[in-house]
């Protein structure tokens, strides 16, 4: 399916525009509706209030099982930044899991972003391309195993948790996340996202840095996919049929884009579980840099799942 896709994008027609998503002007004529959240008393720290969320359910066709949530950028500047520096600096290092580790491009006990800053011309900070938290997702077998599990970071597992229950998912447990780095000739082919024990819990994704251009069709590869721009700050939520159905990334596209440039309204906002270091770099100008730096031409993908059913223990 995506096929004819590459070849819409290569043939340089004009992609849609978030407008013509709205507006349902897209050829699929997909559907969508405002979803209001449920206002919860606290501010979660960098995200804006819930009232100013947008929030959109996007159905694909008139009938159709594919429902995604789209809330468009719910995040503060800060927020934006604090979670960028999250998975530069920190989601990128050991215990957990990236696609540098079977190469042997860093020295042993030296971290990628470090490393990556001290050698810039070493072209090594395009070479990183995912990195696995909590149990790692195994990219042959795609089954998941006790024995290869790291800790899940707290404040991603607590922004999770605030972003579901906003939206009505009652006891999500962030228990798995790929972090996708793209820069801006990537691409992430039309796969489903099935590995999950619980498919019934749903999957969260946050983007932040360049845009993409996501497809999402159908649960057999010859339905039409339909386009989505998501932009820095966008989270999607992709419920059972949603992650059941083939989708992918055929293009990064630069924007003009800088959502993360410091504002008044960074200073809301409750502080739980956030890590004080990474908030310095937030705030300073020069410690920022090199992660907007990074930013410019690049984008950063979360992909949360929980992966037990609620009471499991562990894997079966
Ligand atoms: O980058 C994206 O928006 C999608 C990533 C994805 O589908 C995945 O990691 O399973
Ligand atoms: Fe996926």
């Amino acid at each position: 399916m995506f096929k004819q896709d590459f070849k819409y994008y290569k043939s340089r027609k004009p992609a849609p525009s978030f407008e013509d998503v709205l507006n349902l002007k897209h050829p699929n004529n997909y559907k969508v509706t405002s979803v209001s959240p449920k206002n919860t008393s606290k501010t979660f720290f960098g995200l804006k209030p819930i009232e100013r969320w947008n929030v959109y359910e996007i159905v694909d066709r008139p009938g159709s099982i594919v429902r995604l949530l789209l809330i468009n950028n719910p995040f503060t500047s800060l927020g934006q930044r604090y979670w960028v520096t999250r998975c530069l600096k920190d989601y990128s290092k050991k215990p957990n899991k990236t696609n540098l580790d079977s190469h042997d491009i860093i020295p042993e006990n030296v971290d990628w972003w470090d490393y990556s800053q001290n050698n810039i011309n070493a072209g090594v900070l395009k070479k990183l391309r995912w990195a696995t938290l909590g149990y790692h997702h195994n990219w042959d077998t795609k089954v998941y195993a006790e024995d290869m599990k790291g800790n899940f970071p707290k404040d991603l597992s607590s922004l999770c948790s605030y972003l579901t229950k906003s939206l009505g998912f009652d006891n999500f447990n962030a228990e798995a996340a790929i972090v996708n780095y793209y820069h801006l000739d990537s691409t992430l082919s039309g796969h489903t996202d099935h590995s999950e024990q619980n498919l019934d819990a749903p999957l969260i994704s946050l983007s932040f840095g360049q845009t993409a251009l996501f497809l999402i069709g159908g649960h057999t590869i010859d339905v039409k996919p339909t386009a989505i721009f998501l932009h820095s700050g966008d989270v999607v939520i992709m419920s059972k049929a949603a992650r059941l159905a083939y989708h992918g990334v055929p293009r990064i596209i630069q924007s003009n884009d800088s959502s993360w440039d410091i504002s008044p309204e960074d200073c809301s906002g409750n502080f739980v579980n956030v890590e004080k270091d990474n908030l310095r770099i937030c705030y300073d100008k020069t410690l920022w840099g090199p992660f907007e730096q990074y930013l410019r031409s690049s984008r950063i993908n979360i992909n949360v799942r929980q992966v037990l059913h609620q009471g499991q223990l562990a894997l079966d």
